[in-house]
């Protein structure tokens, strides 16, 4: 099999239209796929073989069958090719720059007016490509029928329908399983596509011009001999202009042809059964006055869930790690004669360390579960467009606000989001404020303390933190465009998707990857940190081991730092050094606690307002290295994101500060 990939296609289209899903399902690939524009911020690989011409001779013994790769590009959506936006511009230099063999042109067939534009433009560019027309189920369901070879024909360019959500096997049993209406027209459409494709990639028919005309008619077109077979790409004089092209001349034009290839190619079904679907749930759940507080409701349930239902099996595993398991190795080793040390090491510091982690993982599963959803049904755009107004008021726009939501999941990739709000100012803010959203891996710390000390009130605690991060979130921007990053804002332009039911397949193997993700930090990244910490624990400067732990290297050095935390209320050095290795991966400041305290002493030392106070702490204090990197990066700056991670510390302090002072006054008065 050749090494390296003798074609590559990109796949090209408006954002939203299942350019990731049909990348999935042709590279078998795990990009992320979410129900609102902007998911796709980088371009991404991936690849499928293909048989050579004229080698595939199954049963001929002199011609062995070889194998080409075609490299596939996931391409970030974009409306036309004069982009605006960092991720639009990736995009549109792809297409321009790098001279894809083939541009599949991912079209949203329920949205063909708007969608058909960027076609048009591409058509401009003069490079080679097919139509896949997509959502083809959602088309069917409304009875709409279109004239697909009519289309092609006036269009000049190959149309392929398919449903990529449908895609192929267990995928496509499973969406018919959860109620799609699997696409008749459509069937196998996935197939045909990757047919044409290496039809057009074998053959370099050349699809292109602003000229139908110039399209080889299917009987004339020109077959390569075997022999003289190779590579042809189309005429790169033709893009040398490609900058001086103006995309949006004759746009009027355009819009025009579009509206006249559509009535003659469409004719609309009676039923509008997504748009009704999406404006009776919208009703609801976007609803002036109850949007937020339903918003606040679910988020509620889900945390109450996470601690019930995920409860029961963190105690399972708990019981694992800490009984079965550390029991087991202690008695194992002592037979086998190993050294004291070395059991210490691998029970008190490995199983402690990485097992305090893993415990959570039930609770971070159903959290994910439920950010998955949002984002793969549609609802977190809503969410957006609610909070668009109090966005709006402080200065900042609403489409900033999908970065955040993913900041509950993981702020690295939540920061690179950021990259789709155009406008520089408002990117930087969202920037800054992004880690104030408490991240997945933050959630282990929580459970931590709200399993000890608010176990009666677990939802409402988790709510409040959450929500406290939201606010904080907020304030922060008001200040910042008010100071460092003025400027005005770019309106709020982010369409609202029809609600989609997730394809099943897809949902669980992202909520898989994220859990994976993070057992696999706990099995890499806390392993390490709790050697580390175990080691640090348990010998001094001299490298000796030490009785008390506050004798050693991190007792030494926590004893010195802890004052600072005195205001707080956990002036311990024990807390204080959890802090700090909470820098390396969140995670880590369970960890730390875990090798470090006995759980007498962690009863003792806490109290229900200090674990409130270093949890608020926790919240809003710098993120971890990885995110900071991410910042460092995106702003391009190390100025600012050192500013950025003094003021996240800053913040967490008073809010610590003030949230200790209040709960002792509270505990004082009321109790
Ligand atoms: N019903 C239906 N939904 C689809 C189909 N293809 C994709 N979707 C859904 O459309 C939404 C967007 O899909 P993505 O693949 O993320 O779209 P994208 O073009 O990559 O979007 P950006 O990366 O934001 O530009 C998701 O909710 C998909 O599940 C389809 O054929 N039928
Ligand atoms: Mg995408």
């Amino acid at each position: 099999m050749a090494d390296l990939a003798k074609y590559t296609i990109a796949l090209a289209g408006n954002p939203n239209c299942g350019k990731t899903t049909l990348f999935n399902r042709l590279t078998g690939s795990n990009q992320k796929v979410g129900n609102w524009p902007g998911v796709t911020i980088e371009k991404k690989v991936g690849s499928y073989t293909k048989i050579k011409p004229g080698t595939s001779g199954k049963n001929d013994g002199d011609k062995e069958t070889v194998k080409e790769t075609v490299n596939v590009v996931d391409l970030p959506g974009i409306y036309s090719l004069t982009p605006y936006s960092a991720e639009e511009i990736i995009a549109r230099n792809y297409i321009v720059d790098e001279n894809p063999d083939l541009v599949i042109n991912i079209v949203d067939a329920t949205n063909l007016e708007r969608n058909l534009y960027l076609t048009f433009q591409l058509k401009k560019l003069g490079c080679p490509m097919i139509v896949a027309l997509n959502m083809m189920d959602e088309v069917e369901q409304n009875g709409t029928v279109i004239d697909f070879e009519k289309m092609s024909e006036l269009l000049g360019v190959p149309i392929i329908p398919i449903s990529a959500i449908e895609g192929k096997s267990f995928s496509s049993k499973v969406a018919k399983l959860m109620g799609y209406k699997s696409s008749k027209v459509a069937e196998g459409g996935v197939e045909r596509l990757i047919a044409k494709a290496n039809d057009i990639l074998d053959h370099s028919y050349k699809y292109f011009g602003d000229n139908p005309q110039e399209i080889p008619a299917s009987e004339n077109k020109e077959v390569l001999s075997e022999e003289s077979f190779e590579k042809k790409k189309f005429d790169p004089a033709l893009l040398k202009n490609a900058d001086n092209i103006d995309y949006d001349e004759h746009s009027a034009e355009i819009y025009g042809e579009i509206e006249k290839i559509v009535s003659a190619t469409v004719r609309e079904g009676e039923k509008q059964v997504q748009q009704d679907r999406t404006s009776k749930i919208d009703g609801i759940l976007t609803n002036k006055w109850l949007g937020i507080p339903i918003f606040l409701v679910l988020m509620f349930i889900v945390f109450q869930l996470s601690f019930t239902v995920g409860g029961i099996f963190t105690d399972w595993i708990d019981v694992f790690f800490n009984e079965t398991l550390a029991e087991f190795v202690e008695e194992w080793f002592t037979e086998a004669g190993t050294a004291d040390w070395m059991i210490d090491l691998v029970v008190n510091g490995i199983i402690a360390g990485v097992g305090g982690v893993l415990t959570f993982v039930p609770q971070i599963f159903i959290l994910f579960m439920f950010l998955t959803l949002m984002e793969d049904t549609g609802y977190m755009s809503r969410v957006a467009f609610l909070l668009d107004r109090i966005f709006k008021y402080i200065g900042l726009s609403g489409k900033s606000f999908i970065p955040l939501i993913l900041g509950f999941g993981c702020s690295v990739p939540a920061v690179m989001a950021a990259r789709t709000l155009d406008n520089e100012m408002d990117r930087k803010t969202t920037i800054f404020i992004t880690p104030f959203m408490s991240c997945g891996a933050r959630l282990p710390i929580y459970a931590l303390f709200v399993g000890v000390f608010f176990s009666n009130h677990y939802g409402l605690t988790m709510l409040f933190l959450y929500l406290l991060g939201i606010l904080v979130a907020i304030g922060s921007a008001w200040l910042l465009k008010k100071t460092i990053f003025k400027g005005p804002s770019s309106p709020f332009i982010m369409e609202l998707p029809p609600y989609r039911l997730p394809d099943l397949y897809t949902y669980l193997k992202h909520i898989w990857e994220k859990t994976r993700g993070f057992i696999i930090r706990a099995g890499t990244i806390i392993f390490l940190a709790s050697v580390l910490i175990w080691f640090l624990q348990g010998y001094d400067f001299s490298f000796s081991a030490v009785e008390d732990s506050a004798d050693s290297i991190l007792g030494v050095v926590g004893t010195v730092i802890a004052p600072i935390f005195e205001p707080l209320g956990f002036g311990d050095w024990r807390a204080a050094m959890s802090l700090f290795t909470g820098f390396i991966a969140k995670e880590a400041v369970v960890s730390t606690i875990e090798i470090l305290y006995t759980p007498e002493d962690f009863e003792m030392l806490f109290t229900p307002v200090i674990a409130l106070a270093f949890m608020v702490f926790t919240l809003l204090y710098l993120p971890c290295l990885a995110a900071f990197a991410t910042i460092k990066r995106e702003l391009n700056s190390w100025k600012l994101a050192i500013l950025a991670a003094v003021y996240q510390t800053a913040i967490a302090y008073v809010a610590a500060f003030v949230v200790y002072r209040v709960g002792l006054l509270v505990v004082q008065y009321l109790m």
